[in-house]
């Protein structure tokens, strides 16, 4: 397992999530970050030269490895995990695991399962018939020292995939703190 897995899986798969309304997100610049409803990638990619993608881990798990709200937003199937880190030129930005039902892994979207190192969010808004719901963010760490973490559920074609992802503190969420 990849360190970046090791350290970082644990802490997102942990986090306590609460609904948008329960921050004070508007005006605020990671907050601008937070509600980003269309692709993550292509805002990250704005502000770098080089925007990329490495894939930790990519496993089918069973569904008995989904907590009791992951099954509530995408079902019961048996899902395929990928987890990635979305770098900035060349710095880490973003850790983010996307738990994909083999359900929706049918039709025109079985090639999800060969994005390799391209951007899952490139391939999904590239889709008309795309959209994001039921976001919710969660501070990893302190009230002084955040570190923020999204979970959204995707949709492509009406089939859902789960998506996490946890702002490493180098991204430009915490430009102004990092006096950038
Ligand atoms: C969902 C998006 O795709 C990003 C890319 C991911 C990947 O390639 O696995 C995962 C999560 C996202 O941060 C997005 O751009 O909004």
């Amino acid at each position: 397992m990849s360190e970046f897995n090791q350290l970082y899986s644990p802490l997102i798969q942990g986090a306590k999530w609460y609904s948008v309304q329960s921050w004070a997100l508007e005006q605020t610049s990671h907050g601008a970050w937070l509600l980003e409803s269309e692709s993550l990638s292509r805002r990250l990619a704005q502000y770098c030269q080089h925007f990329t993608v490495t894939v930790l881990a990519q496993t089918i798990i069973s569904n008995d490895h989904l907590s009791m709200m992951e099954r509530e937003l995408i079902g019961d199937s048996d899902c395929l995990e990928r987890k990635v880190i979305l770098y900035g030129d060349q710095q880490p930005w973003v850790f983010a695991r996307t738990l994909i039902p083999m359900t929706t892994l049918s039709g025109k979207e079985q090639d999800l399962v060969d994005l390799g190192n391209s951007p899952l969010g490139y391939r999904v808004f590239n889709t008309k018939n795309s959209r994001r719901d039921a976001l919710e963010v969660a501070n990893l760490g302190t009230q002084q020292r955040p570190r923020w973490a999204r979970r959204s559920r995707l949709w492509i074609n009406d089939k859902p995939m789960l998506v996490a992802e946890l702002f490493l503190t180098q991204s430009p969420v915490y430009a102004k703190e990092n006096g950038c």
